[in-house]
């Protein structure tokens, strides 16, 4: 599912005007769009009185096409003006063709109207919204929201660009959107506004669609499946990579197990696990499958800069590292980090404290010679970019995607609707659920994830079927042990379904 930005879809009406289809004919489709919906949706439900809430912007005038569209047909409508007579020469003459529709301006007319109609249209206020709702507005949406409330474009209040919403905001039951599905749709708090999102075609030309700077779009089982890499009844270990996990200390030794354990359970052909040698034996009592490699620590247990020359000698024969979950931040830490990434001969995948410890010197990861996956969650994240979790949370594809762009990475913004940015475009996952809001989720992910590199999935394909599969494996735990009392381990334990449901998938296309 492809997703813009207000600006990437006023790009997209300007370059399909230049291409043949004009603004007119936009808005005309775009109404047409809404009213065969409308029509299915009344049809559904044998009957139905529409009521169609317009601003005075062009999210209003697509509403007056499908008014007019539907009452061609006999379909009781009317309109109500929240924001008085069109402003924009496109609207307004939509709204002369109404004819003989009736038009409501009072608000007491409209809140009467909005008590009987069946179906509520949210044409109110689209990508151009702004700025905050008035009382009177945000009491007649809360009117409106008690019905059967259509979103038109976007819920009115949302902002199209980044998720957020402003008090009052319009809560629909399904919400169409016009030529491509708005990214602040996918991220929260709007998402939750929303209800079932449908895009409608209105005739923006594929070649628009590929002039796009930036494209963005929705990670789906149709992509991901494609990614897996292929068995053949021949093969052996070392076609399936190898990977070298640099984690764990005496205090988080679960962070080792969780990433190493969900490697394990996506496929990869061998595993070097580097940890605190006090953990191992009761580590590879759980899990004998890896190779461990015992680190060095000090008093508490943290591992020391000196096992960087062990550690660099197995990446050479490593096809990815994964270095940070449960690793701990030390001085000592940090210099292993750093020396890891600069002399890094395999893609790195920096997860957790891999990446606190880079905080204060992020220059260098502009430096690192292989590919570089970071998956921060929004407190990491904004201790990257030195400020308020608020401020990552208020814009996340402006600044996941600006990082992927300066520093030349792969960055995975965590957190519900998960972002996977690089420097040329942007994927966001829509799977997971916040029985997955527990400490160790993310060791969970960065194992997956690393397994995928290490088997030779490109750095961007490998992280969206990591955040797909991990929020999958979420969805189908809260389903039979509840969003309530699932845990992180029981993720790994859903992995191999989900794989083979891959796997038949793969054998019958
Ligand atoms: N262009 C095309 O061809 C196509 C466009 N399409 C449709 O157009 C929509 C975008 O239309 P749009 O740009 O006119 O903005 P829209 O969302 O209707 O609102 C702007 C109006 O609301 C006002 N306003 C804003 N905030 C406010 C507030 N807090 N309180 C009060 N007023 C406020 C704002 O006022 P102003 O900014 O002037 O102060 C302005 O008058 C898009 O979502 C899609 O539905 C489709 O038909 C496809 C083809
Ligand atoms: N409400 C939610 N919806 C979807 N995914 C979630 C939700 N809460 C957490 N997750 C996912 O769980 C993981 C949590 O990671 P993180 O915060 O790093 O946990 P930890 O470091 O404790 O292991 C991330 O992948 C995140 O996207
Ligand atoms: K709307």
């Amino acid at each position: 599912m492809r997703l813009v930005t207000p600006q990437q879809m006023r790009r997209l009406e300007e370059l399909s005007d230049q291409n043949g289809v004009s603004y007119a004919q936009l808005m005309e489709h775009a109404g047409q769009q809404l009213s065969i919906f409308l029509l299915r949706q009344i049809r559904q439900k044998k009957g139905g009185k529409i009521l169609f809430l317009c601003g005075n912007g062009n999210n209003g005038g697509d509403c007056f096409v499908a008014a007019r569209l539907l009452s061609s047909q006999g379909v009781p409508v009317s309109v109500g003006l929240l924001c008085g007579i069109p402003k924009t020469i496109l609207a307004y003459s939509m709204y002369k063709q109404l004819g003989d529709i009736p038009v409501l301006s009072s608000i007491a007319q409209i809140k009467e109207a909005i008590g009987i109609a069946d179906f509520v249209v949210d044409g109110v206020f689209g990508t151009g919204f702004h700025g905050t709702l008035r009382p009177e507005q945000a009491e007649l949406f809360a009117l409106a929201s008690s019905r059967f409330c259509i979103g038109v474009d976007i819920p009115s209040g949302g902002n199209a660009e980044t998720g957020a919403v402003v008090p009052g905001t319009m809560r629909c039951r399904m919400t169409v959107s016009f030529g491509a599905c708005k990214f602040g749709m996918v991220q929260y708090p709007l998402k939750t506004y929303c209800g079932e999102i449908l895009v409608a075609d209105i005739g923006i030309p594929e070649s628009a669609y590929q002039q796009i700077d930036y494209p963005m779009a929705g990670i789906t089982e149709r992509m991901i499946a494609n990614f897996l890499p292929s068995r053949q009844p021949d093969s052996h270990k070392g076609q399936f990579g190898k990977l070298l996990c640099i984690t764990g200390s005496e205090r988080m030794p679960g962070a080792a197990v969780m990433s190493a354990a969900a490697a394990l359970r996506c496929g990869v052909g061998l595993m070097r696990l580097a940890v605190p040698r006090s953990v191992i034996a009761a580590m590879c009592a759980r899990y004998p499958e890896p190779m461990y490699l015992p680190m060095q620590t000090d008093e508490k247990g943290f591992a020391l800069s000196a096992n960087g020359n062990m550690l660099l000698e197995e990446m050479a024969k490593s096809t990815a590292v994964l270095i940070g979950c449960g690793l701990g931040e030390t001085e000592e830490t940090k210099a292993l980090v750093t020396r890891i990434l600069q002399e890094a001969t395999c893609p790195v995948i920096l997860d957790a404290d891999g990446i606190n410890c880079v905080t204060g010197c992020i220059d260098i990861i502009k430096e690192v010679k292989v590919p570089l996956i970071l998956t921060p969650h929004p407190a990491e994240m904004a201790r990257l970019l030195h400020c308020t979790v608020a401020a990552v949370q208020s814009d996340r594809m402006e600044q996941a995607g600006s990082f992927a762009r300066e520093h030349g990475v792969t960055l995975v913004l965590k957190g519900a609707g998960t972002i996977v940015a690089t420097p040329e475009g942007a994927f966001v996952n829509s799977t997971g659920n916040s029985g997955m809001s527990k400490g160790g989720s993310g060791d969970v992910l960065a194992g997956m994830l690393a397994s995928l590199v290490a088997q030779g999935i490109p750095p961007t394909n490998a992280a969206c079927m990591a955040v797909f599969l991990h929020g999958k494996a979420g969805d189908c735990a809260a389903e039979h042990l509840s969003e309530q009392a699932m845990l992180p381990t029981d993720l790994i334990g859903e992995l191999p379904g989900l794989f083979l449901k891959l796997e038949q998938r793969r054998h019958s296309d």
